[in-house]
């Protein structure tokens, strides 16, 4: 976070305008309006010398596709170091990376600045990624056409975590007991609908038992869905003890 705890994105990318989506609804085109977040696109196109302005060129080594030239990258993450003085870590989306999760997004948070760096084509000059890179990020394993939307992903999830994004800390996610287990399941009016009724618990106006139950569902999701997000939360004996007994229940 910079002095006034915000946070800058300035992304390297051929579609400034797809990234800025990532800051144009909900709560971060709210924190935009409020400069807790920044967002500044630079396009290597704009900094592409040659008359067509190209920032990519056929492969050495032959085969398919293009790869992004060094100079139009280099040259805007050089314009982006430059409009805001203090040093920014590089990172550049890519399936090479490391593996984006809310440890590392809560990394992320600390810092005041980052430039994100993302690749088309068939990718970028390996000695752009030496010469510039401080580290490579990726969000899954899957292909996609470009590392904008992993951007744009960074970008919404980092943002959340900056004091004052969110309303209020708790929601989403970010529960009292939550850091670390799926969401328990949730319900709004009607109390009935198609033959579903809402558990009685949450009814009852018993804030204790309602938190109880939440933390259970949590755990028991958590344990059912995803067992292996379980072995990273360290629970306490309490938390064991709620999750025994929703195994016990499932268990039958
Ligand atoms: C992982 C897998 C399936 C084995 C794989 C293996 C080899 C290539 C790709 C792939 O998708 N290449 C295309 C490319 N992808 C990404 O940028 C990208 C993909 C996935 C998660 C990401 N997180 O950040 C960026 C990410 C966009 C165009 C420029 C070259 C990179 C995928």
């Amino acid at each position: 976070m910079n002095a006034g705890g915000g946070i800058r994105f300035d992304v390297v990318t051929l579609f400034p305008d797809f990234v800025r989506a990532a800051v144009s609804y909900g709560v971060a085109a709210r924190a935009c309006a409020r400069g807790l977040l920044q967002l500044v696109a630079w396009n290597p196109r704009d900094y592409a010398r040659d008359r067509h302005r190209s920032v990519d060129d056929r492969p050495y080594g032959g085969g398919p596709g293009m790869v992004m030239k060094v100079e139009p990258l280099r040259d805007a993450i050089q314009a982006a170091r430059t409009a805001v003085a203090d040093r920014a870590s590089v990172i550049c989306l890519s399936p090479q990376g490391r593996l984006l999760d809310q440890v590392r997004v809560q990394e992320l948070s600390q810092h005041s600045r980052l430039i994100l760096l993302c690749g088309r084509y068939e990718g970028i000059d390996e000695r752009l990624i030496e010469a510039e890179v401080d580290e490579e990020c990726s969000i899954g394993d899957y292909v996609l056409s470009g590392g904008e939307l992993p951007a744009m992903i960074v970008i919404d999830a980092v943002a959340r975590l900056v004091p004052g994004v969110l309303g209020h800390p708790g929601s989403a996610g970010q529960d009292s007991f939550g850091a670390g287990l799926l969401d328990c399941p949730h319900y709004t009016r009607p109390v009935e609908i198609g033959g579903r009724r809402t558990p009685e618990v949450l009814l009852s106006g018993d804030h204790q038992a309602v938190a109880r139950w939440r933390h259970k569902q949590a755990l028991g999701r958590t344990w059912l869905r995803r067992p292996e997000l379980l072995e990273r939360c360290m629970l306490d004996a309490q938390a064991r003890s709620l999750l025994q007994e929703f195994i016990d229940e499932y268990q039958g």
